[in-house]
């Protein structure tokens, strides 16, 4: 079973997938998956973390064991209509990324102790996967491109699995036998939109579904074009983000520099959602030895109509679908990985793609939480 919950904070997807093989043999079958939404309490609370409120260290222990509770009792309601399972894979809840500097080791903290989802659910859990690959100079991120290398890799086509979600990234796979996989954060992917969403609704609306307020506005391509001139953007990968960078004081600035074009609701969404798309597209056009053969969406930010319309008229004529229409669920994927990394973890098999996260070399991912004294929830 694998866990997380991503850079919106909007819930806990689990996935029950069944695993055979190993690496090239690899087969993952998506057995059953749901998505839990946070106690709204909760999740106030990990967004205002993420903003930078301070907590002291009862606090934040407080904080990880309620994340660890939330998770492991989303285990338990899947799997009171599922077949147990043998093994958790937990990402947890990123509070907290630095991606490393030039002298200074990167730094994420994830909350959600594995330990005691072990100890609630009385399964053996993986967790903290992102430090390991840390500890060897990489980024510790994004780590999905290992699944997306052995499940979705073509013989003929260059492809790029993109995830939409908090924040967007992209897996480059080149067709079998060519130049190296590599993956980066390519910035934001919903978390301005939803933060401009919630600000527009007065709370109401939490996202812009299917894009439909967005598609009723026009971008404001000059502010697009401005916003794209950040560091972030120009920046060659290895390259990992996260709320710190994308997130509310970042929809603060945007607010002030919109302020003098006085734009409408619709306008300002169009406008964020023009940003992710373009600074999908030039991150590709600027990183890639070459622009891919088929784009497939994958992430909360893939059912967006609009957005999907976007990138579609920026990469025209490269199509642009889903990982569902290949098979691999668009919705769970992260969580699928997880569950492979743990299943790779408990073999003793390394979880990361050093030419993707800028590692010096493969490591095993994660750290294993055996059970003690089972405490299973009823
Ligand atoms: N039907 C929809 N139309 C538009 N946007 C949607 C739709 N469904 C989900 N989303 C967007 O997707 C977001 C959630 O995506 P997802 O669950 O992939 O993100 P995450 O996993 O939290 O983030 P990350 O991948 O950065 O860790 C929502 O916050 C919302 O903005
Ligand atoms: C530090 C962190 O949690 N990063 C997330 C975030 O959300 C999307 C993108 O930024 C990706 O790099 C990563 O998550 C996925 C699961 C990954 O590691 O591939």
């Amino acid at each position: 079973m694998g866990l997380i919950s991503g850079t919106s904070v909007d819930g806990i997807d689990v996935a029950l997938v069944e695993i055979t093989g190993c690496q090239r043999d690899l087969t993952v079958e998506f057995v059953t998956g749901a998505t839990y939404p946070y106690p709204s309490e909760l999740r106030s609370q990990i967004l205002q973390v993420c903003s930078g409120t301070p907590l002291s260290l009862a606090e934040l222990a407080q904080l990880d064991d309620a994340i660890a509770r939330t998770f492991a009792q989303a285990v338990m309601t899947l799997q009171q209509s599922s077949q147990p399972a043998d093994l958790i894979g937990s990402h947890g809840q990123t509070v907290f990324h630095r991606p490393p500097q030039s002298t200074q080791l990167g730094y994420s903290l994830q909350l959600g102790r594995g330990e005691l989802i072990a100890h609630l659910t009385g399964i053996t859990t993986v967790s903290n996967f992102r430090v390991g690959d840390i500890a060897a100079g990489g980024h510790g991120a994004p780590l999905v491109p290992i699944l997306d290398a052995y499940l979705l890799r073509h013989p003929q086509y260059h492809r790029c699995i993109q995830n939409i979600g908090g924040i967007g990234n992209v897996t480059y796979l080149p067709k079998l036998n060519s130049t190296p996989i590599l993956g980066w954060d390519t910035g934001p992917g919903n978390t301005l939109l939803d933060l401009a969403v919630q600000y527009f609704s007065q709370g109401t609306q939490s996202y812009d579904k299917d894009g439909a307020w967005a598609a009723t506005g026009t971008p404001c391509l000059p502010l697009v074009e401005q916003w794209l001139q950040q560091d972030f953007f120009q920046q060659p990968p290895p390259k990992s983000t996260g709320r710190e960078l994308f997130g509310w004081d970042y929809w603060q600035r945007c607010l002030t520099e919109l302020e003098p074009y006085k734009l409408s609701a619709a306008d300002v969404l169009a406008t964020l959602t023009e940003l992710t798309a373009a600074s999908i597209y030039h991150s590709y056009c600027q990183f890639l030895p070459q622009l891919p053969d088929e784009i497939l969406l994958c992430g909360g930010g893939s059912h967006n109509r609009y957005l999907k319309y976007r990138l579609q008229t920026l990469f025209n004529p490269i199509p642009v679908f889903s990982t569902s229409e290949l098979g691999l669920n668009a919705d769970f994927k992260e969580a699928i990985t997880f569950a492979v990394l743990a299943y790779w973890r408990w073999l003793g098999i390394p979880g990361n793609l050093p030419s993707v996260t800028g590692a010096v070399s493969e490591v095993l991912l994660g750290e294993i939480h055996t059970v003690f004294t089972p405490n299973v929830i009823p």
